[in-house]
């Protein structure tokens, strides 16, 4: 399907378009809060706000992934991406707007507004009936569809007014549940989109003869990463929403009481496990872990897996390389302790794998780098290679900062080369903090 998808001239208009728009950010805490117990008219609000926002979160990438410096964006795989994205802007601004029957309109007139948990500048979008942006977009008129929007009185209050005792026709869920298709058919096609990036960064290598990236293409890197883990999160989301059933400790993806214990346990089962399988040996570096069972917060442990599982794997590494796969019994343990404090819950990992050099230390924050010979991606690398292996592909450290970012904590390391490597994971447990939006 893709393979026949160009981004024509009249498609380039409407990504300049959105992409001339701030981007909107969440919280963790809003998310919560809006999706407790939704009902269809809850589930319409967050298709209507995701139909807005996707759109315009997409169309910046597209726009950037079209400007790379130094040739970047004329690499195979980098166009590729490029195109994945503009695809799936097109299919959301063309997906067709739900037409609600007029008993509903006029329910929603007169229902008072009631408090919603969208961030402030949506107001106005959510204010409008979505069907007159959705028109503007298509062509009638000067193709300035937002500013005519804030311009404009809303007529229907749709999107911002008490939908509870609201009895949704079959048509809101219909039009949910398609909507819901769409996102996760999205959601799909761009599953290989770190790999294909970095087969891109790779090409764009080899072309130049360039063995580092260069700082701003790291910082681009960085940037666009963290906007995927933006939009998959806020797709995610909102297809469990509308696809999962309710549990009580749950709102989506996000565990309203996530257990760090729990969490934290099985990262370092996991890890051990792929050392173990890794070096083909019967028991990989001991890990001692020290965290109150009863730490819970509000998470999505997905996330929080990922990071503990590559830092873990990190650290297991190194200790067995500093002393041997052979010396089964002598490893010294690896020490993971997670404390409480006012504002951050924080886990420190610490190994005695020997350290890293004062001199690497700036690049091991760099995609690509990293220091296991025989894997990384090479010549023959594809895609769907890219799977959880010991280590390889220099893309550990620097995604688990963004996932950690992400939702306003952040990851440090500090090396004693020649004894071990601390690393502290920040996370922000008010989840009050927005999404930080590149
Ligand atoms: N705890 C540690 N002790 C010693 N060196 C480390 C440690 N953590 C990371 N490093 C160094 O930093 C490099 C980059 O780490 P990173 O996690 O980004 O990638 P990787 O582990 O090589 O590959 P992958 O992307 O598969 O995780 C590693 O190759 C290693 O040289």
């Amino acid at each position: 399907m893709s393979a026949g998808f160009r981004i024509t001239p009249a498609i380039w208009d409407k990504i300049h378009h959105f992409a001339s728009f701030p981007q909107t950010g969440v919280s963790l805490q809003q998310m919560v809060l809006f999706g407790q117990n939704p009902s269809q008219g809850t589930l319409l609000k967050a298709s209507q706000f995701l139909a807005e926002e996707l759109p315009v979160r997409l169309a910046h990438r597209v726009k950037e992934l079209d400007e790379l410096p130094h040739n970047l964006s004329d690499m195979p795989s980098i166009k590729k991406v490029k195109n994945w994205y503009a695809q799936s802007f097109e299919e959301l601004i063309s997906f067709p707007p739900i037409v609600l029957p007029h008993n509903i309109r006029q329910a929603l007139m007169t229902s008072r507004p009631e408090e919603h948990h969208l961030p402030e500048s949506k107001v106005n979008y959510f204010d409008e009936p979505y069907s007159s942006l959705h028109n503007s977009m298509n062509g009638n008129g000067n193709g300035n569809g937002f500013n005519k929007l804030k311009l404009r009185v809303p007529m229907e209050r749709r999107y911002y007014a008490n939908t509870n005792n609201i009895t949704w026709p079959p048509e809101v869920q219909d039009y949910n549940k398609r909507f819901t298709k769409l996102l996760e058919h999205i959601k799909s096609r761009h599953d290989p989109t770190v790999t294909t990036v970095a087969q891109g960064v790779l090409e764009w290598k080899r072309s130049q003869n360039a063995k580092h990236i260069g700082l701003d293409i790291q910082a681009w890197l960085d940037r666009f990463y963290l906007s995927r883990i933006g939009i998959r999160f806020l797709i995610g989301q909102h297809v469990a929403l509308n696809t999962q059933q309710a549990h009580e400790d749950y709102v989506g993806i996000i565990c309203t009481k996530a257990n760090v214990h729990d969490i934290v346990q099985e990262a370092i089962e996991n890890a051990r496990f792929v050392c173990e399988e890794h070096y083909a040996m019967f028991k990989g570096p001991p890990v001692q872990l020290i965290c109150p069972k009863d730490l819970v917060f509000p998470y999505v442990p997905g996330h929080l897996s990922h990071i503990c599982f590559e830092l873990l794997k990190n650290s297991l590494r190194a200790v067995v390389e500093r002393y041997g796969a052979d010396q089964e019994d002598n490893f010294p343990p690896i020490k993971v302790v997670v404390v409480e404090g006012k504002e951050d819950i924080t886990i420190k990992i610490s190994d005695e794998g020997g350290g890293i050099a004062r001199s690497a230390i700036p690049l091991i924050w760099t995609y690509m780098y990293t220091t296991m010979e025989s894997q990384g991606i090479g010549n023959d690398f594809q895609a769907s290679d890219f799977k959880a292996p010991m280590a390889g592909f220099g893309y550990g450290l620097p995604l688990s900062r963004l996932y950690a970012r992400y939702f306003g904590g952040d990851l440090r390391l500090i090396s004693m080369d020649g004894f071990g490597t601390d690393v502290y994971i920040h996370l922000n447990r008010l989840s009050s903090s927005r999404e930080p939006l590149p």
